[in-house]
């Protein structure tokens, strides 16, 4: 079961940045108030780093509780570690270099210079068993049930490393290896839609003309084979977040301005 999706656009990709910096704090706070820890999936890309930084400079980011929240990435790009080019890189420079959190609570996906080498269907398992790890009881699958999932959307409608119409759309483990993304680097870990679609929360964070089209096409029905957008729905709650920018397409119904 998941939810219809709820658009918000804003005026700006900076205001943008600054509302998924405060949503994030509240949904979080939240979360560790009434379950006592939170977790939450990062993403690489514009956006997902820009809001990622905006949180690190937001006042109200002491409100939450860092050394109670875990985190793990939607997908890597399948590089060294600390190459400029990793999301972990990114998000550790934006934030996580920045804020207390429990360093055993962060999950960065393997790197290419990690405990398997190069070989990347090994390093995928060893995500898998990590989420393993770290399910509870009460869990949809194989992998937590995320509290927020934030994920980019690129111009070729792609999640994570989820890529129009290659074998990783269809999996049904949790994590895979992709190979031949046409995004480079072509070599990827990602999320699949099983451990996607089980999280509470996905929050799609899109700004820039460039994704309009992306964006329209994901909100209009379209099969997540072709348009893996539309198939990255939280179990709770799936906001699409946007600039006015990335929202023109968008028919006037389906935008809703943020004030
Ligand atoms: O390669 C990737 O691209 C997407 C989108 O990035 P953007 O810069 O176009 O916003 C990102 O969500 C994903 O995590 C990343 O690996």
């Amino acid at each position: 079961m998941t939810s219809t999706p709820e658009v918000v656009v804003h005026a700006n990709a900076e205001l943008l940045a600054q509302s998924v910096a405060a949503r994030l704090v509240t949904r979080l706070v939240d979360v560790q108030a009434s379950r006592g820890s939170a977790s939450v999936v990062l993403t690489g890309g514009g956006i997902g780093t820009a809001s990622l930084a905006a949180l690190a400079s937001a006042p109200a980011r002491d409100a939450i509780d860092w050394s109670r929240l875990d985190i793990w990435w939607g997908d890597e790009r399948f590089l060294p570690t600390g190459h400029p080019e990793r999301n972990e890189t990114g998000a550790r420079q934006a934030l996580l270099d920045h804020v207390p959190v429990d360093p055993t609570r962060v999950h960065p996906m393997p790197a290419s210079d990690g405990p398997d080498g190069d070989d990347v269907e090994a390093a995928a398992r060893r995500y898998a068993a990590e989420l393993a790890a770290a399910r509870r009881p009460e869990d949809h699958g194989p992998f937590p049930s995320f509290d927020v999932l934030l994920l980019g959307v690129g111009p070729d409608c792609h999640v994570a490393s989820l890529f129009p119409g290659l074998p990783a759309v269809y999996d049904e483990r949790p994590v895979v290896a992709v190979h031949g993304a046409p995004k480079p680097p072509p070599t990827r870990i990602s999320l699949t839609f099983p451990a996607i679609q089980a999280a509470r929360e996905v929050w799609l964070l899109v700004a820039g003309e460039e994704k309009a089209p992306a964006v329209r096409l994901a909100l209009s029905g379209a099969g997540h084979v072709q348009v893996p957008a539309a198939g990255a729905r939280g179990r709770q709650r799936t906001l699409w977040l946007l600039d006015q920018a990335a929202a023109a397409q968008l028919p006037s119904d389906l935008r809703r301005p943020s004030v």
